[in-house]
């Protein structure tokens, strides 16, 4: 196992480009169970997210090609093989298995999803919405078993705007009998891209991107082609980070209002941002005001980006205040930023950070993947060596990031991790 090195200090300059979005690119795998023809997926991002569900398609009966950032999967072969847990355990989305099989074959008999700890993650408004289609879900042993005889249209109320349960009970309702309705639902931009996929496979999905989705049923889905839209979770990283080390970072493969709550914030701590059509560009390096954050569903501040964000906050001048309302628990990262000199306490729900304090490189440890991100950008900007193990996690969702990061000029490499390292990463 390796971890990641950062000599901080350098100033950023250039050009980085985005990969695909992973919250979409885990959902759009999946759905393509549905199709039972061939889709080609466009712009999938170079993340251990991907590669296991391309496994777990191929666990299933699918034939899984790869072209460049392109592949294109055949479902026609694909049986409601049981996936217990193993790979479905090492990531969150494996859960969409759950809908596309449940829409595809009406059973499926899966493992309980892992992804990262951020306290408690239920799913029972994913099986809330199986069951108003007309499922039976029962929790045998770790596994979820589904089964229907028929899966028919249903109205449906999420008690919270969950987006892994809209976008699992549209999985399943693209093939139910009649209309569906789901209300209160997530409006992530991935959402969008997920129905922009089944409709393009045939589904008839209407309002996603608003509070309320209707879906009518089919009979059957088809193959077609979808590019994915880009993360806005990794070019909100980028933008912070050239925010904290930037002297002109121009951040390319960009839907600028995906970012509206991370920039409209930036531009209030004092970083210069120029918006284009696809890109920005971030002027930062500069002298910061503190600032409050609240994450709140989308178009609110995103939770992916608390973690990254409190790190630039250590450098603002004051305090502030950032409060975590998706995930009360998501501050790990916070012992690893005090042990590099930061000075944060949590409080409930919230993090209280008083700047700007000199940050000090140091032995951190990633805990999950945003807390990963968080510590290398700390370390971008701590004076001496920082060393983060736990980089498996940084490697779910950041396509490239140490050739990203060189080619932006930082000084960043790879060693393998030693012994003390191993104790480290397994005991912390
Ligand atoms: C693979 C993926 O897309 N992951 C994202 C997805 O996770 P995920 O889909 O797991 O997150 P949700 O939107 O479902 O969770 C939002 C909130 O709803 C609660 N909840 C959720 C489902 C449920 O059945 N019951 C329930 O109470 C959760 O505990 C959490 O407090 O959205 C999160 C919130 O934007 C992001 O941090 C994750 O990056
Ligand atoms: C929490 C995240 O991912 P997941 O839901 O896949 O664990 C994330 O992307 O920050």
């Amino acid at each position: 196992m390796e971890k990641l090195l950062i000599e901080g200090g350098h100033q950023l300059n250039g050009e980085v480009r985005i990969s695909g979005a992973k919250n979409s690119a885990v959902a759009l795998l999946p759905a393509t169970i549905l199709a039972e023809s061939e889709v080609t997926i466009e712009g999938l991002p170079n993340i251990s997210d991907i590669q296991i569900l391309k496994e777990l398609l191929r666990d299933i009966g699918g034939d899984v090609s790869q072209n460049g950032d392109e592949v294109t999967i055949d479902s026609s072969e694909m049986v409601a093989m049981p996936l217990p847990n193993g790979r479905v355990k090492k990531l969150r989305a494996s859960y969409y298995f759950m809908g596309a099989m449940l829409g595809r074959f009406k059973k499926a008999v899966i493992g309980l999803p892992g992804g990262c700890d951020l306290g408690p993650r239920p799913i029972d408004q994913h099986i809330k919405g199986f069951e108003a289609l007309g499922a039976e879900v029962t929790n045998e042993q770790g596994a979820i078993y589904l089964k229907a005889d028929e899966l028919i249209g249903a109205k449906i109320y999420l008690d919270v705007p969950s987006v892994g349960a809209t976008i699992n009970i549209m999985l399943a309702a693209v093939r139910a009998k009649g209309k569906t309705t789901i209300e209160n639902v997530a409006k992530e931009p991935e959402i969008i891209d997920v129905a922009t996929l089944l409709n393009s496979m045939g589904a008839n999905i209407k309002g996603a991107g608003t509070d309320v989705i209707r879906i009518e049923g089919v009979d059957s889905l088809k193959g077609c082609q979808h590019t994915i839209i880009p993360d806005r979770i990794e070019a909100g990283t980028y933008t912070i980070l050239a925010a904290a080390k930037g002297e002109e970072v121009h951040i390319d493969n960009v839907i600028p209002t995906h970012l509206e709550s991370l920039t409209a914030k930036l531009r209030e701590m004092g970083v210069e941002i120029e918006e284009g059509t696809d890109y920005l560009v971030v002027r930062g390096n500069r002298e910061l005001s503190s600032v409050d954050i609240k994450t709140l569903v989308y178009p609110g501040f995103p939770t992916d980006l608390q973690q990254p964000f409190t790190a630039l906050l250590t450098q603002a001048h004051g305090t502030s205040i950032v409060t975590d309302t998706i995930y009360q628990a998501r501050f790990k990262h916070v012992d690893e930023l005090r042990r590099m000199n930061a000075n944060i306490k949590v409080e409930g729900s919230s993090a209280v950070i008083t700047g700007k304090s000199p940050l000090e490189g140091a032995k951190v440890k990633a805990s999950d993947l945003r807390a990963g991100a968080c510590l290398v950008i700390a370390g971008l900007m701590a004076d001496g060596v920082t060393e983060v193990v736990g980089i498996n996690h940084i490697e779910r969702g950041y396509d490239g990031i140490t050739e990203k990061l060189k080619i932006l000029g930082a000084n960043v490499w790879r060693e393998q991790m030693t012994d003390e390292d191993i104790r480290m990463f397994q005991n912390a």
